[in-house]
C-alpha cells in the first residue's frame, strides 16, 4: 500500500529522532498538560497499537501451541496499563492472553482496566511461572509491559525474578516501548532480548541497540507541534494504520 501523510505532517527527510530519558518523560507531561489528553485516552491508543503490531508480525495462524495463547506480564505504571490493554484487544482479535500483574496499583485507572480484562474472561495468574520452560510449553508469545520509560536504576523485586526467568524463555518476547530491565538510553547487553520492539510516540534512545527482528511504531498521537518542538521527524504513517514497522 502506498504511504501518505496527513496534511500538516511532512514526510520528514532525516532519521527518526531517538530521546533521550528526560525528552520522553517531557513530551509525556507535555500531552497531558499543555495539550490536555488524559492518561486514558492515550493508554488505549498505546495499548491498540501494540495489540495491532503483535497482530501483523505473529498472526494466530504463526502460533505453534494449540491456541494462540499469549502471556502478557504487567508492571507497575502506565506501561503496564499499555499492557492491560494490549491484552483486551488481543482478545478482541482473536487470541487467547493471560495477564499476570503482581503490583496492581490502588487507582481507578488500573482498577478499570484490571475489571475490563476479568470481564471479557481473560485469566490473571497468581503465581508466576518458576520455570522459564514453563512458559514456552503454554504460551506461544510473552509480552512484555513491565517497564517503560521511567524505569531507573537496579531492577527491584518482584520483577528481578521474573526478568530473570523471561531471559530464559525461548519463545518470542514482545516488548512495550522498551524492553524491561534495560537502561532508557544505554539498554543493557546481557539483558532481556525481545524479538519485537513496539516503541511508543518515538523511539527511545535504547532502541538502538535492539537487535529483535521487529521494531514497530505506535502511538499515532503526538500532534504536529510537538512533533516539531522535540523535533522527533517521525516517518508518515501508512493511510490511516495506528502503527509503522520500521524493521
Ligand atoms: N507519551 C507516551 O508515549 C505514552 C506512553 N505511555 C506508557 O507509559 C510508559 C511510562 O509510564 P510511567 O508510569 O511513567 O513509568 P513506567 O511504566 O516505565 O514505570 C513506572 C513504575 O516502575 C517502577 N520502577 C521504576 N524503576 C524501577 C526499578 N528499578 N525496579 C522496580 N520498579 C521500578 C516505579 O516504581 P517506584 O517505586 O519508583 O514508583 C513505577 O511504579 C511509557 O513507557 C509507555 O509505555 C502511556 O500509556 C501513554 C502515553
Ligand atoms: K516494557
Amino acid at each position: 500500500m502506498q504511504s501518505w501523510a496527513w496534511p500538516g505532517i511532512g514526510v520528514p527527510s532525516g532519521a527518526i529522532s531517538h530521546p533521550r530519558q528526560e525528552e520522553a518523560q517531557a513530551i509525556d507531561q507535555e500531552l497531558f498538560n499543555e495539550y490536555k489528553f488524559s492518561v486514558d485516552q492515550l493508554m488505549e491508543l498505546a495499548g491498540l497499537s501494540c495489540a495491532t503490531a503483535i497482530a501483523k508480525a505473529y498472526p494466530p495462524s504463526s502460533f505453534t501451541t494449540s491456541q494462540p495463547a499469549v502471556l502478557v506480564v504487567c508492571g507497575p505504571g502506565n506501561n503496564g496499563g499499555d499492557g492491560l490493554v494490549c491484552a483486551r484487544h488481543l482478545k478482541m482479535f482473536g487470541y487467547q492472553p493471560t495477564v499476570y500483574y503482581p503490583k496492581q496499583p490502588s487507582k481507578p485507572l488500573f482498577e478499570g482496566l484490571t475489571t475490563q480484562c476479568k470481564k471479557m474472561d481473560i485469566p490473571f495468574l497468581p503465581e508466576f511461572p518458576a520455570e522459564a520452560a514453563f512458559i514456552d510449553e503454554l504460551y506461544g508469545l510473552v509480552v512484555d509491559a513491565i517497564f517503560g520509560f521511567s524505569f531507573k536504576g537496579a531492577v527491584r523485586e518482584p520483577f528481578g525474578s521474573i526478568l530473570s526467568t523471561l531471559e530464559r524463555v525461548t519463545v518470542p518476547i514482545a516488548s512495550i516501548d522498551i524492553p524491561s530491565g534495560w537502561d532508557v538510553e544505554k539498554g543493557k547487553a546481557d539483558g532481556l532480548q525481545p524479538d519485537m520492539l513496539i516503541s511508543l510516540t518515538a523511539p527511545k534512545k535504547a532502541a538502538m541497540h535492539f537487535t529483535g527482528r521487529y521494531h514497530f511504531l505506535g502511538g499515532r498521537f503526538v500532534p504536529p507541534a510537538l512533533q516539531e518542538k522535540y523535533a522527533l521527524n517521525l516517518p508518515a504513517y501508512p493511510g490511516t494504520d495506528c502503527v509503522l514497522q520500521l524493521t
